[in-house]
């Protein structure tokens, strides 16, 4: 039986989730869609609201966050919806988890990949993540659900865009770029947002590339970020302008959540990758959210993707690498306070 996708939507509490859900069952004529709900409260709001105006099998999860006290609630659930449509008393094409707004997507996505049963049934698409341009940078101050959803992300859909003036909308955007270099950004009024850009994403199984842009690779891979001018600075000038005074600036935000990028034009030895990375979860994969590349490894005229999450990683091959293509392995690693000097020394000791 063909994996069932699944898309995990979060976003901080009232970033806009259940208004872009609503808006894409709305739109998803033909597609049968299950939805996993999962809020705190014993009176489930969002439920009615979606099953008045829609067709879809809505299964509440109360009492509980999905990504804590009912993970297993989750794992039982998911279980149960791909047996029952195994044996025909179901019937849909994909399953959406709208987290609480307080959720860590990371153990909702472990889910897919720890438990057997669930990870023969379904194949875990992507995790989109709602952004509140009027509320996202107190709450990427002070609240690190919020940081870690952006981290999360594969796809960031910025909400309520109608609220804020361009110039505080481009300083959010500066700030999730770089917190999450990978996840394309997209702003979305009252979740109006066709249906194409929310599924089949394959966001987390990087079946095809790591889509970076270039420009910001160079700047990133300074280590000091000269670049958040925009805020904090001390001094009066508009959001996404420079400051021009002549002193060192550092990353005013203090982003706990940060990314860097490994590059390498030489193959990497699979022995020792495996060796380094699998040492490396030991220790900081609590703070590594997620990280994805695609490899380059001795032996293998095919791309290795590799991908993980916290402890977990794993590898696939993709297409061979066509004739002339430059062999880079390029990776990206998203976490919390991540010492990028030694991964990046470590990594740079699995060359073949
Ligand atoms: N101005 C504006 N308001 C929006 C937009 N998108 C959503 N909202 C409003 O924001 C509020 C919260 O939206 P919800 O969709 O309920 O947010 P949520 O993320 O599901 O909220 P929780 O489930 O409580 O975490 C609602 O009043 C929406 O109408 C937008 O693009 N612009």
């Amino acid at each position: 039986m063909a994996l069932i996708p699944a898309t995990i939507l979060t976003g901080f509490l009232g970033s806009g989730k259940t208004t872009l859900l609503k808006r894409v069952l709305t739109e998803a004529h033909g597609q049968k869609i299950a939805v996993i709900e999962n809020e705190f409260g014993e009176e489930n709001i969002d439920n009615d609201i979606l099953v008045s105006d829609t067709h879809e099998q809505v299964i509440q999860m109360s009492n509980g966050c999905v990504c804590c006290t009912i993970r297993e609630d989750l794992r039982a659930t998911l279980a149960d919806l791909a047996a029952r449509k195994r044996r025909g008393e179901l019937d849909f094409e994909r399953v959406v988890i709208e987290t609480t707004g307080l959720a860590d997507p990371g153990p909702v996505a472990q889910t897919f990949f720890m438990d057997d049963e669930v990870a023969e049934a379904y194949l875990l698409d992507s995790i989109l993540t709602l952004v509140d341009a009027k509320h996202a940078q107190e709450q990427l101050d002070n609240r690190v659900e919020a940081q870690r959803q952006v981290g999360f992300a594969d796809q960031i859909f910025i909400s309520k865009s109608d609220l804020v003036e361009a110039p505080a909308l481009a300083a959010l955007q500066h700030r999730l770029k770089h917190m999450n270099p990978r996840a394309p950004q997209r702003t979305v009024h009252f979740g109006e947002v066709a249906i194409a850009e929310v599924f089949d994403l394959k966001g987390f199984n990087l079946n095809a590339k790591l889509d970076i842009d270039p420009d910001f690779l160079t700047e990133d891979g300074h280590a000091h970020h000269g670049h958040d001018h925009d805020h904090d600075c001390g001094h009066d000038h508009a959001p996404g302008e420079a400051c021009h005074h002549g002193h060192a600036h550092h990353h005013h935000h203090d982003d706990d959540v940060k990314s860097f990028v490994f590059r390498a034009d030489k193959p990497l030895s699979p022995a020792k990758l495996e060796d380094f990375l699998g040492a490396i979860v030991q220790v900081y994969g609590p703070k590594m959210l997620r990280y994805k590349g695609v490899l380059h490894l001795k032996g293998t005229e095919r791309k290795v993707i590799f991908q993980g999450v916290h402890q977990l990683m794993g590898s696939d091959l993709g297409p061979k690498w066509a004739p002339g293509e430059p062999r880079v392995s390029k990776m990206v690693f998203i976490g919390i306070d991540l010492p990028r000097d030694i991964l990046i020394k470590g990594l740079e000791g699995c060359l073949a």
